[in-house]
């Protein structure tokens, strides 16, 4: 009997049999031990990454490490309206209402902005410990609640 979510197939070019991890599609020769992982909301890649690539929506405040960006030159909301922006964003982009992308290009106070959020691939070590703990803890495909980090507030998306 297979560990759940994988399936055993015949390779016709070479007549063995191969296991197809029914989530990830990823197909192995040797018999799997571990059942697949189900995917929560992404691929369910939940090992931790060597690095991840994520998008985010930064609302900055005054109290920000740079409280200006391209959308504003001198940012004077509070923390607390910040937290209120990006819950509204999160909440329009859970209901379908609008993308991760196109708030972002409108809102975030990030210069990623102009990449509708991405920010690429990164490794451990390179954004502030906040950012970094959060988006290492998402599944692919999975979207963050808010993260504190000097720069602002944000939502992070992890696309991969
Ligand atoms: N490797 C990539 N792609 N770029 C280098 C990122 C450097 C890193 N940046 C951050 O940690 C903040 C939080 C997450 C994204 C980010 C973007 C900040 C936010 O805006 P700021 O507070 O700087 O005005 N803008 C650019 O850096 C850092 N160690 O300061």
């Amino acid at each position: 009997e297979l560990p759940a979510g994988w399936e055993k197939r015949l390779s016709r070019s070479t007549g063995q049999h191969y296991y197809l991890n029914v989530y990830t599609k990823e197909s192995q020769w040797d018999r799997p031990e571990k059942p697949a992982n189900p995917p929560a909301t992404g691929n369910g890649k939940t090992d931790d990454p060597e690095e991840v690539h994520c998008s985010h929506i930064l609302v900055k405040h005054s109290g920000s490490r740079r409280p200006s960006s391209w959308r504003e030159q001198t940012i004077t909301r509070s923390k607390e309206e910040a937290l209120e922006l990006l819950k509204s964003y999160r909440e329009q982009i859970v209901s379908g209402e609008a993308t991760f992308g196109s708030l972002a290009a409108k809102y975030s106070d990030c210069s990623s902005a102009k990449r509708n959020g991405d920010l690429g691939p990164f490794k451990r070590g390179s954004m502030q410990k906040p950012f970094e703990e959060a988006a290492f803890a998402l599944k692919v495909g999975e979207l963050s609640q808010t993260v504190d980090t000097d720069s602002g507030v944000h939502i992070i998306y992890r696309a991969a």
